[in-house]
């Protein structure tokens, strides 16, 4: 059989099962690379292989080999458990080198518990979403700090303009100083090694040994299994440490990763309480395809050979004395890697293979995925006799004990390098020896044979067909398949998801929790071939539905990580789109209509307003006089140099997404050098703050009715989680009707639940003083503006006004109790006001727990017709004059722009707007 392409990362050449030279070439390829890459010796000068006709280079990874990356993963992780007191730096660095740590097992049996809880934000965290600022930076409202609120150059020349708007502080900085202030953890960083004479000269060994016992519990005198290279060894620095005897402190600070920390356990947000035993693909599949059972593990081994070998005979295999039991055991996939009972409680060391080539790739995928339970059972039954011990030590640093049915020695033949380590018998062992020929053997064919067999199913899969044979090697590569039992939770509402789902085999049941009744409602059953879980990958983490295995004979999954996911499978269509709302569905399909619009089919009509990064025109598509829109024009440069390149992009997607009628509609979006453009719905009421100005203030009815416009868009936003942070009557514009819309999204952002989020923005008057104060803030900033705009609504001014920003932030600051409220605001309406502007987030109404319902049923609410304003039949108070769809007589008039076009900016970071 042959591969073009090896998939993790992707090796462009021919792999020939009966070729050796090519596959010794790309061992040794990976190899060099590993040791080029970090210890940059001279090339390995015992290398057994020359590059062969192959040609190594095209077998050179990018970057880091994955030995290289393995080999001090393994090391510095047993280092820095030995080290770390503080266990947040243990998991963070389980978490980059890919193991889950157990904070996810925490949330997992939350999530068992009681559906999830809330992450407690940590300010790695935040530094990952890179929005919070370092503290020792938060803005204060004092005037050293005067340089965090940049007055946005977009405040407009019209008067009178009583406030500014805030700009933020460059993301990049931002970054970097929360870095600062809690640098990564050092966990490339190798200690100084220490080393200890070495028994016994190594070489490329040629055999990779499974140990299993051989009762003595006594202590042999030492034997060397294999050993690292001496030319590795340093100078010791310092006494080598004793080896830790068993039960002394040492030896458990050496306490090893559990299986549980890279298996299982990596899929935190599912709920997995009865999964089948089995992992077995020979087994799991044999009823459904019974052609895959001719390439059963077993059939790959056939006239293979294994051989039991002694270790201070190491030069000298001994035939097996069981060669059939031998065989099945050491290839079953519970045994195939450090499969142990004891590994899979936890107390054994679990070693991450390298994802480089297939074979490697499977081996460890086996285990990854692997059933807890099953692989448990599997190891002990086999593991008959498991008292043998081998020490492993590197550079003559103890790292660690192995006993039971653990693999080593594995790395030299799938490298092809020099031993990595140096095994010791610390105990009499009897070792199983297969040779490097047959191991290679044994790992290639069931790689490729395994590969075969997904690459095949996902042919047949709808959503895959036109993706290239590559793209689905690569998939199937990093699949790993997972069985559930009839009524398991496969996605639980809520919890957190970090993996997507193709169903191979039966039927799941697709619910989604009701928000009023928390009853679960049906919504679909998804079966062979269907997919599930993109959503929690593509938005805030978080599962949207449940899946329930509903076939009597259980389900069976393949399983994909967010990585696989974002870089082969996000970008379809389909997956984008399959299980939209109705909402989202007929969005979309209003979207639609605008497709084939070009800007050169649009004319400009006249200027409806000038915001901070270019001009909103009125215009019309050539030939359909019926309709107009408004064109907001935006110029490149002038974003990227207040760096809201981010802001720019997120309202894009929230307005292009919003299906609201108090949000004003975005349909489609264009760019060229100079410029971004979005073309949007047009409202020809004018601002809401032109009418203001011009009447002064509202009575309470009108600010009622204006109010609950507001209340409705928030509902919408706050309901998927969208902050939108710049309220203020600016931003409210008004249909021909008189009904108010929301306009100017550059500061929405969707939040992940639970989550806060620290940029410092808005415009002053109407910022919560946890914006102020830079504690983060969340949808609950969104209601205290709330109470803002109603004041200001009702008496011409915001309640919090200063004669510069910073003064403001001092009144805000002192708190809603300070200010005086004007006679005209009736009892209600500062009740309320005072309601949602209270100095404590949590204490808001509209974010307690009865959400923003409590908002609507304030007093200040009573009587008024929620259902008549959904549905457009409530009379507004206010009917603007609009004559026609080109009628601009409530927008003021603008002069053209005198600074002229900007410069080009063809730098390419708006390629998705
Ligand atoms: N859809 C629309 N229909 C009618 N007028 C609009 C529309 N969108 C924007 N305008 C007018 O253009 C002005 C500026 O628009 P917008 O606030 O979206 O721009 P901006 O660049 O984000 O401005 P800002 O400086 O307020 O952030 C609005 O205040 C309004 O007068
Ligand atoms: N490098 C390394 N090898 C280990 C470790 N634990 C077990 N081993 C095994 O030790 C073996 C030594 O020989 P190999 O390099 O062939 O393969 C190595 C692994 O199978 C470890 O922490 N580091
Ligand atoms: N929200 C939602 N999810 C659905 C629906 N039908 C199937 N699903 C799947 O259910 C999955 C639950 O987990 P995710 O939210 O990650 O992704 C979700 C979708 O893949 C549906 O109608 N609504």
């Amino acid at each position: 059989m042959k591969i073009k392409h090896y998939p993790g990362k992707a090796v462009d050449a021919s792999l020939s099962l009966d070729n050796d030279s090519a596959m010794g070439a790309l061992y040794e390829a990976n190899w060099l690379q590993a040791h080029h890459q970090h210890h940059r010796a001279p090339t390995q000068p015992t290398l057994s292989r020359q590059p062969s006709n192959a040609g190594s280079s095209s077998f050179l990874l990018d970057g880091i080999s994955a030995l290289s990356k393995y080999q001090m993963t393994l090391e510095n992780i047993r280092r820095l458990e030995q080290q770390a007191q503080d266990k947040r730096i243990v998991s963070a660095i389980k978490e980059l080198n890919g193991y889950r740590p157990s904070a996810l097992q925490h949330h997992q049996q939350q999530q068992l518990d009681n559906g999830w809880v809330a992450e407690e934000e940590t300010e790695a965290e935040e530094e990952q979403l890179g929005e919070k600022p370092k503290t020792d930076n938060a803005p204060t409202p004092t005037a050293a700090n005067v340089n965090h609120y940049v007055v946005d150059p977009t405040e407009r020349q019209r008067l009178p303009r009583p406030r500014q708007q805030l700009s933020v502080k460059p993301p990049s900085l931002r970054r970097s100083q929360t870095m600062l202030q809690h640098p990564p953890p050092s966990y490339v960083t190798l200690r100084a090694p220490k080393s200890k004479p070495a028994q016994h000269n190594s070489s490329n060994s040629s055999s990779a040994y499974s140990t299993f016992s051989s009762a003595a519990e006594d202590r042999q005198p030492e034997r060397v299994i294999c050993q690292q290279p001496l030319r590795l060894l340093q100078p010791p620095t310092e006494p080598p440490p004793p080896p830790p005897t068993a039960g002394s402190k040492a030896a458990r600070a050496f306490k090893p990763l559990s299986r549980s920390q890279t298996s299982v356990q990596r899929y935190a947000t599912i709920r997995m309480p009865n999964h089948s035993a089995s992992f077995c693909r020979a087994t799991a599949r044999a009823a459904e395809t019974p052609d895959i059972r001719r390439h059963s593990l077993e059939e790959a081994l056939q006239g293979l050979q294994l051989e039991e070998q002694l270790p201070d005979a190491a030069a000298e295999p001994v035939v097996s004395r069981q060669p059939e039991r031998h065989t099945s055991r050491h290839i079953s996939p519970g045994a195939s890697s450090n499969g142990s009972a004891k590994d899979l409680n936890g107390e054994g060391f679990c070693i991450p293979r390298p994802r480089l080539i297939v074979p490697v790739h499977t081996y460890a995928r086996r285990r990854r995925t692997g059933n807890l339970k099953e692989q448990s059972a599997n190891a002990q039954e086999e593991d008959v006799t498991s008292d043998g011990r081998v020490e492993v030590s590197r550079e003559g640093k103890y790292l660690s004990t192995l006993s039971g049915a653990k693999v080593l020695g594995e790395l030299a033949i799938l490298y092809n390098c020099q031993r990595t380590a140096t095994i010791t018998a610390i105990t009499e062992c009897n070792l199983w020896a297969i040779e490097r020929q047959c191991f290679q053997t044994i790992m290639m064919r069931t790689g490729l044979i395994r590969q075969a067999e997904y690459t095949d199913f996902l042919k047949s899969v709808p959503i895959f067909k036109d993706l290239a044979e590559d793209t689905l090697i690569k998939i199937s590569d990093v699949l790993e398949e997972t069985h559930y039992q009839r009524g398991d939770y496969i996605v639980r509402q809520g919890a957190r998801g970090d993996t997507f789902f193709i169903i191979s085999k039966g039927k799941v049941r697709v619910t989604i929790k009701q928000q009023d009744t928390q009853e679960e409602k049906f919504i679909r059953m998804l079966g062979k071939g269907d997919f599930f879980g993109e959503k929690a990958l593509q938005g805030d983490d978080l599962r949207t539905a449940n899946i329930i295995c509903e076939s009597p004979e259980g389900v069976s999954c393949l399983v994909i990580d967010r990585e696989t996911f974002n870089q082969l499978i996000s970008s379809l269509d389909e997956i984008k789109h399959r299980y939209d709302d109705e909402g989202a569905m007929e969005r979309r399909k209003i979207n639609e209509e605008f497709r084939d619009i070009n800007l050169t089919d649009l004319r400009v009509i006249a200027t409806l307003g000038v915001g901070g990064f270019g001009r909103v025109e009125l215009v019309q598509v050539n030939g359909d006089n019926s309709r107009s829109f408004a064109l907001k024009q935006m110029k490149k440069s002038q974003i990227v140099e207040t760096r809201q390149q981010q802001h720019i992009m997120s309202e894009k997607e929230i307005m292009g997404e919003a299906n609201c009628q108090f949000i004003v509609k975005l349909f489609k979006t264009f760019k060229d050098k100079k410029y971004l453009y979005m073309l949007m719905e047009s409202c020809l009421g004018g601002e809401l703050w032109t009418i203001l100005r011009d009447k002064g203030n509202f009575d309470d009815a009108t600010t009622r009715f204006y109010t609950a416009c507001v209340v409705e868009a928030f509902d919408y936003l706050h309901s998927r989680n969208i902050i939108y942070r710049d309220l203020k009557p600016e931003n409210l514009l008004l249909d021909e009707k008189g009904y108010v819309k929301l306009v100017d999204f550059g500061f929405a952002k969707k939040l992940q639940t639970g989550r806060k989020t620290w940029t410092f923005c808005g415009t002053p008057e109407y910022v919560a003083p946890e914006v102020i104060l830079n504690r983060g803030h969340d949808i609950s900033a969104d209601y205290w503006s709330l109470g803002v705009l109603m004041f200001e609504l009702l008496t011409g001014t915001p309640p919090f006004t200063g004669s510069d920003p910073m003064r403001t932030y001092n009144i805000i600051l002192k708190g809603i109790d300070a200010i005086e409220f004007p006679r005209n605001i009736t009892r209600n309406a500062s009740n309320l006001i005072k309601k949602l502007c209270r100095d404590n987030p949590a204490e808001r109404l509209g974010y307690q727990r009865g959400g923003i319902s409590e908002i609507q049923k304030h007093k200040w609410f009573d009587g008024f017709y929620w259902w008549g304003l959904q549905n457009r039949s409530l009379e507004p108070p206010i009917k603007p004059s609009v004559k026609s769809v080109v009628d601009t007589a409530n927008f003021d008039e603008y002069p053209p722009d005198p600074e002229g076009p900007p410069p080009d900016d063809v730098s390419g970071w708006d390629k998705d707007f």
